[in-house]
């Protein structure tokens, strides 16, 4: 079967910065997948190549069977990839169910599309706080806005990055435990955070980068066995 999301060999650089040299990522639907490395080592430029946002210089990128390189991030999006950035980008002079709603579409055609109130059970707390403001939420809640808006859309692929970045450690483990039911309902997710032993639990292949290079991907069970591996490039 053919990957949903392939990246074959991507340069990527800032002016004449290159900070990507031939990474190679694939994921398949329904998967949950990690890139994983320590701060600086690539992760958010390879997520923004994906995007559209940095376009790789070289190498491809296919995502459900389109050469996306060179489209626009507005295109890519519709295509169907939905990601909850760094630092989260709620609306902050909007209500929790205004962020929710602002983009909500059906990008993937799904029969059982998301709608507020399967996000809501999804995360109670968003309910309680449906008319609260954006800026008057805790972390934890925005960081749960993010991830609800982000489905809201629907998307063949959703992307985390560093989603639990500054959550006290009880809320972070609410994160995960959405990401599990995520992942039992089908959601193809790709997943960038350094909780190595965390996410050996929730997802099902991993690709570690450092200094903008592939230096190992494999599953869950060869990551868990070999501790080495990701004590060396992770060290967590
Ligand atoms: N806009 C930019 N202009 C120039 N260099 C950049 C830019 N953004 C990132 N870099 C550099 O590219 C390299 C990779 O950064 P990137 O953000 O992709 O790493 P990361 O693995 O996601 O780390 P972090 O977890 O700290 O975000 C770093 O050396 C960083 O300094």
């Amino acid at each position: 079967m053919s990957a949903l999301l392939q990246v074959e060999k991507i340069d990527t650089a800032y002016g004449a910065s290159q900070v990507l040299f031939g990474i190679d990522l694939e994921i398949h639907s329904g998967q949950t997948a990690t890139l994983l490395g320590r701060n600086g080592m690539g992760k958010t430029t390879t997520v923004r190549s994906i995007l559209g946002l940095t376009p790789a210089r070289a190498g491809s990128i296919r995502f459900r069977g389109n050469a996306i390189n060179s489209w626009t991030a507005d295109r890519i999006a519709r295509l169907g990839i939905a990601v909850v950035p760094e630092g989260r980008q709620i609306f902050p002079n909007l209500s929790v169910k205004e962020n929710l709603i602002a983009f909500a579409c059906n990008r993937s055609n799904s029969p059982g599309p998301w709608t507020l109130e399967r996000i809501y059970q999804l995360f109670p707390r968003l309910k309680e706080r449906a008319r609260n403001m954006g800026n008057e939420l805790s972390g934890g809640e925005q960081q749960m806005l993010a991830i609800g808006r982000a489905l809201m859309t629907n998307p063949h692929l959703l992307i985390l990055d560093e989603a639990t970045e500054g959550l006290a450690p009880l809320i972070r483990e609410e994160i995960w435990t959405c990401l599990g039911q995520l992942r039992d309902l089908g959601q193809t997710t790709l997943v960038i955070d350094k909780y190595v032993q965390r996410l050996i639990e929730l997802a099902d292949q991993h690709t570690i980068i450092e200094r903008g290079q592939v230096v190992w991907s494999g599953p869950s069970g060869t990551l868990r066995e070999s501790p080495e591996i990701w004590q060396r490039y992770v060290g967590v």
